[in-house]
């Protein structure tokens, strides 16, 4: 609870993650801006969270590309008034050796999870800072941005960005009272992770299943983490008992990395 009447964006909303933390939001009394790059994910999302009473729009939109950030912000704005949480969710991965990843690899990954992050985040603070009541940019890391995983390598350098986005931007931003966090989940159990397995499995020489099931083996609380799990924490880092947090990248992951 404490987010009632503020605005919340999520990005890559559609399904997954980033569907638990619009609903988490709009539960806890935030109206709530569905962004994904599938427009049907995204609208079926914010029909779920109008049956639960909250004002929501889909603003389908691929948050790779900056003039689209900032003319979804602008619609987001429009249409429920204000931006005051901002969490940028969309990522994607990608199963490579690193001496085989070519230019086509990496540009999509950094477009999307790096330079999509930082776009987001410029789009929502030139909102916040014209609205003058501070606000929270929530940004997804991962447990591969503190401990790089092999096969991972392009992806976990990206997540390593975004840790270091979060931590320049919470300097560079609390002045105007806008925090700056990240999340860091482990091994959560979405499609993103089934794409991972089925690739990772190949290059392990593991069954289909194999890979999920020998990481997962490795998490100390004995379970593959949910979205709600991750969606719990960036309630909190949504809210107000995180007012004097800034410039974290904190693991949720069920104590596979420990930092
Ligand atoms: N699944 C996991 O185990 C973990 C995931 N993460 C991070 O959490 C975030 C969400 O992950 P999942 O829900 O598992 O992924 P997912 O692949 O299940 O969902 C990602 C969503 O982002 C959307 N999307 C893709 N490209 C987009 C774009 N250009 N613009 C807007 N939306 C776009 C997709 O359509 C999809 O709905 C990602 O940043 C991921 O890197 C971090 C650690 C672990
Ligand atoms: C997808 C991802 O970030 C991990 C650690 O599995």
């Amino acid at each position: 609870m404490g987010i009632q009447g503020k605005v919340a964006v999520v990005t890559g909303a559609g399904r997954g993650i980033g569907r638990a933390i619009a609903l988490r939001l709009a539960d806890d009394g935030a109206d709530v801006a569905v962004n994904d790059v599938r427009a049907e994910g995204a609208e079926a999302v914010a029909e779920e969270i109008r049956a639960r009473g909250r004002r929501a729009v889909a603003v389908p939109a691929d948050v790779s590309d900056r003039d689209t950030v900032f003319g979804m912000m602008a619609k987001v704005a429009d249409d429920l008034g204000r931006v005051d949480v901002m969490v940028s969710n969309a990522g994607m991965a990608q199963i490579k050796p690193l001496t085989e990843v070519t230019s086509q690899d990496l540009e999509p990954l950094f477009r999307l999870n790096v330079f999509g992050v930082l776009y987001c985040m410029q789009a929502a603070v030139a909102q916040m800072q014209k609205q003058g009541s501070g606000g929270k940019i929530i940004n997804a890391a991962s447990i591969a941005g503190h401990s790089a995983f092999d096969y991972l390598g392009a992806y976990s350098a990206t997540k390593f960005a975004v840790i270091g986005i979060t931590q320049a931007a919470a300097k560079e931003l609390a002045q105007f009272g806008i925090t700056v966090n990240s999340y860091c989940p482990g091994i959560v159990g979405t499609d993103m992770w089934e794409a991972i397995d089925q690739k990772l499995s190949g290059y392990l020489g593991l069954e289909q299943g194999e890979a999920l099931k020998k990481y997962a083996g490795g998490i100390p609380l004995g379970r593959v983490e949910t979205p709600e799990d991750v969606a719990a924490f960036v309630s909190y880092l949504a809210g107000p008992d995180s007012d004097y947090m800034t410039g974290q990248s904190v693991v949720i992951d069920g104590g596979l990395v420990m930092r």
